[in-house]
């Protein structure tokens, strides 16, 4: 079971002896804000050690290209980006979900910022959902680890302190469709021409599997309780246009455009991300995340307390129960074989697209 804070949502600042429970051997590189203009980089830190340093002075920015995580910060704007940078599709694995989770709380941790954008570094796949390889024979030990970092991450992601965005500039299926509905706003990129719609949806059902509780209820939370009903039963994905009637998506953007915003993003966007500069998608996200942080936070906050503690307290009580039925589910002899032969197809369309 993870020790990680169960609801943040309730405090306005992680404490920093709680960055020790986080990850005991996280391997970021830390950048720190102690001697100006030059930061000074550390490298493979336990967090431990980490929040050893934090005590002394502020957490200021921390990022590595090669993380499953990119993240920046902008204090003048309050505004943070946390990229997911897991090639080739940005799948979640246990890593994945742990390194999301732990760079959320660093971000939360830095009092001047009160938005952050979800995104990915991939520019067509925001996540193509749980990693697969996962769920096939998976180990007695680390299956219920999996799946645990996985609630969590939705824990941590709907019941952030900080106004979450979702910048979500391509495919977002089953658990990536997840991380952009526990957001508290999210932008999807209208795609490149008819032939490549990216999609976003609950598609578990297609792949022979259900939905978890806490999953298909977000999804009637968004979109209300028929529609969900009928897109979580047919595993439906929907393409931008249809996204946005449904109410999955709140905007979706296509044009190129230039704005004044670009020079920010200039300033916020990890390396990784620096061809994203002039991203529509990305342009809107900073500016929707930038009108949250100059609302008062304590009054967001509680507003979202209003619509989220009730579902966040249910997720609380019924997680041992979840994470047995997903296990026992997942090892099932009948789900293992659908498994294995969805995964054989999807490798078979990738060779097929190289070739
Ligand atoms: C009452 C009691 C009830 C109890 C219920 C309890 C629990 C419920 C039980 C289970 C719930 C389980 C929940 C599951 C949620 C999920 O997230 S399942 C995962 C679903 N994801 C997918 O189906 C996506 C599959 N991928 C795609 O459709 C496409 O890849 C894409 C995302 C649309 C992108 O397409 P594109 O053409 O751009 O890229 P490629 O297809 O060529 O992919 C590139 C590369 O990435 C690999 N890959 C893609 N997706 C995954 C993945 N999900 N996992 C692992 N690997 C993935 C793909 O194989 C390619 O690899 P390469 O060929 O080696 O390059």
């Amino acid at each position: 079971m993870s020790s990680t804070v169960d609801s943040p949502i309730s405090s306005s600042k992680i404490q920093i002896h709680q960055l020790d429970r986080l990850a005991p051997r996280s391997a970021f590189l830390l950048f720190y804000a102690g001697h100006p203009p030059h930061q000074t980089m550390i490298s493979s830190l336990s967090a431990r050690h980490i929040a050893r340093i934090a005590r002394q002075q502020p957490l200021r920015l921390f990022s590595s290209q090669d993380s499953l995580v990119v993240t920046n910060v902008h204090e003048e704007s309050g505004v943070a980006v946390l990229a997911m940078n897991r090639p080739p599709a940005n799948s979640l694995s246990l890593e994945l979900n742990e390194a999301i989770s732990t760079s959320l709380k660093q971000i939360e941790s830095n009092p001047k910022i009160q938005s952050v954008i979800l995104a990915s570094s991939n520019p067509t796949i925001f996540s193509a959902g749980l990693d697969i390889t996962e769920l096939i024979s998976p180990s007695d030990e680390r299956l219920p680890k999996f799946w645990n970092s996985l609630q969590q991450v939705y824990i941590d992601l709907y019941g952030s302190r900080l106004a979450t965005v979702a910048a979500i500039q391509g495919h977002a299926p089953a658990a990536g469709c997840m991380l952009a509905l526990a957001c508290d706003y999210r932008i999807m990129h209208g795609g490149h021409g008819e032939e490549h719609l990216p999609t976003i949806g609950f598609n578990e059902t297609q792949l022979g599997i259900a939905a978890p509780p806490w999953m298909g209820q977000l999804m009637v939370r968004t979109i209300g309780f028929r529609p969900a009903e009928r897109a979580l039963a047919l595993g439906t994905l929907f393409p931008p246009s249809e996204a946005l009637n449904a109410g999955v998506v709140d905007d979706v953007i296509t044009e190129q455009s230039s704005s004044e915003s670009n020079e920010v993003l200039k300033a916020l966007l990890p390396e990784a991300l620096q061809s994203q500069t002039s991203n529509p998608v990305m342009i809107k996200a900073y500016e929707e995340a930038a009108c949250y942080a100059k609302i008062p936070p304590q009054a967001r906050v509680a507003s979202k307390l209003v619509t989220r503690s009730e579902s966040l307290k249910e997720m609380q009580m019924t997680r041992e129960d979840d994470t047995q039925h997903f296990c026992g589910f997942i090892t099932h002899e009948v789900v293992q074989k659908n498994l294995m032969k969805y995964v054989e197809k999807m490798k078979q369309r990738g060779k097929a697209k190289k070739s």
